[in-house]
């Protein structure tokens, strides 16, 4: 069986000419997306990240803000650019990248959670546990996005996630679980006894673990839908966790890089303009309610 292939670069360009029309729709309105992001220190990744969200928001019409911060930054000084952030009105909706080595629970805690764009403010984590509306977590709701793209069916299915971060693992149990997706979803992790036990079960698995090459074909089912969220780096390029044998046994497979990747950079330019919507439309019903409409 050779595995189709599910592209997130591609996936990415088309949802960028969906979102550039509704780019479009709100300069109309007179109002104009902005981006904030918050790096601290030279990781070279998180700087490649951090450049590619902002090349993504040029192409479709988002404005950029940048706050760039040395490795000495101190917590409190990252939380007074945050506050400046929240406080900035060009600034619809920010980010910090992560990992800043400070306290990132109180980083997080402290974005507005309107401004929230990568869906992990304790608030919006809330609504995601309490089945509200809100923004979602980029990668989790990325690679579910590439699975409806390409038409593997999420309800009912039998699906593995193989890792338990805060970024990827723990939210994507909760949101595949959700009455709308309706998957049963078995979140393995470094405590799990027999991972091939879970994973041969699975109709999707989903590997978030950073242990490369982890998954192997033998412990796939054949014609399964195989997503690699794994980022380690070997001699320099980026090894994922699902090793190229699987190829030859899955249904679906995700590149790496150029699969969820992509994905996740797709996913947080949907919360960007949403959030720039949500605030273009309180910004009418505030104007209409003080009779400012006429
Ligand atoms: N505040 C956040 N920090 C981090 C997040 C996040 O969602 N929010 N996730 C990751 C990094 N990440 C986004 O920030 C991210 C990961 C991967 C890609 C991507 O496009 N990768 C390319 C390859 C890039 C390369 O060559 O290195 C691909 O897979 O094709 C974009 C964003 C941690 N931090």
């Amino acid at each position: 069986m050779t595995a189709t292939v599910m592209d997130g670069k591609a996936t990415l360009a088309a949802i960028k000419g969906e979102l550039a029309e509704r780019v479009a729709a709100l300069a109309a309105r007179g109002v104009t997306p902005g981006l904030g992001t918050v790096l601290v220190g030279d990781d070279p990744g998180s700087h490649w990240y951090v450049g590619a969200k902002h090349r993504d928001c040029a192409s479709i019409g988002v404005t950029s803000i940048r706050r760039d911060l040395p490795a000495t930054a101190s917590q409190a000084q990252v939380e007074e650019v945050i506050d400046e952030l929240n406080a900035d009105p060009k600034c619809t909706g920010f980010l910090v990248q992560q990992p800043t080595g400070l306290d990132e629970f109180a980083l997080l805690s402290r974005v507005s959670p309107d401004k929230d764009v990568d869906g992990l403010h304790p608030v919006n984590l809330g609504k995601l546990v309490l089945g509200q509306s809100g923004p979602l977590p980029c990668t989790p709701v990325g690679a579910l996005e590439l699975l409806r793209r390409y038409a593997v069916p999420v309800d009912g299915a039998e699906i593995v996630v193989i890792g338990r971060g805060l970024t990827v693992g723990r939210p994507l149990g909760l949101l595949l679980t959700r009455r709308s997706e309706n998957a049963t979803v078995t979140l393995c992790h470094t405590g799990t006894r027999d991972l091939a036990s879970h994973t041969r079960r699975a109709d999707i698995i989903i590997a978030a673990a950073g242990v490369p090459g982890l998954v192997t074909a033998d412990m796939v089912r054949p014609g399964a839908a195989v997503l690699d969220v794994g980022v380690s780096r070997v001699d320099g390029k980026i090894a994922g966790d699902i090793a190229p044998d699987v190829a030859g046994v899955a249904g679906f497979l995700t590149p790496n890089p150029g699969g969820v990747g992509p994905m996740t950079r797709a996913m947080l330019l949907t919360n960007v303009v949403e959030a720039a919507e949500r605030h273009a439309d309180a910004e009418m019903a505030r104007q209409a309610g003080a009779g400012l409409d006429s």
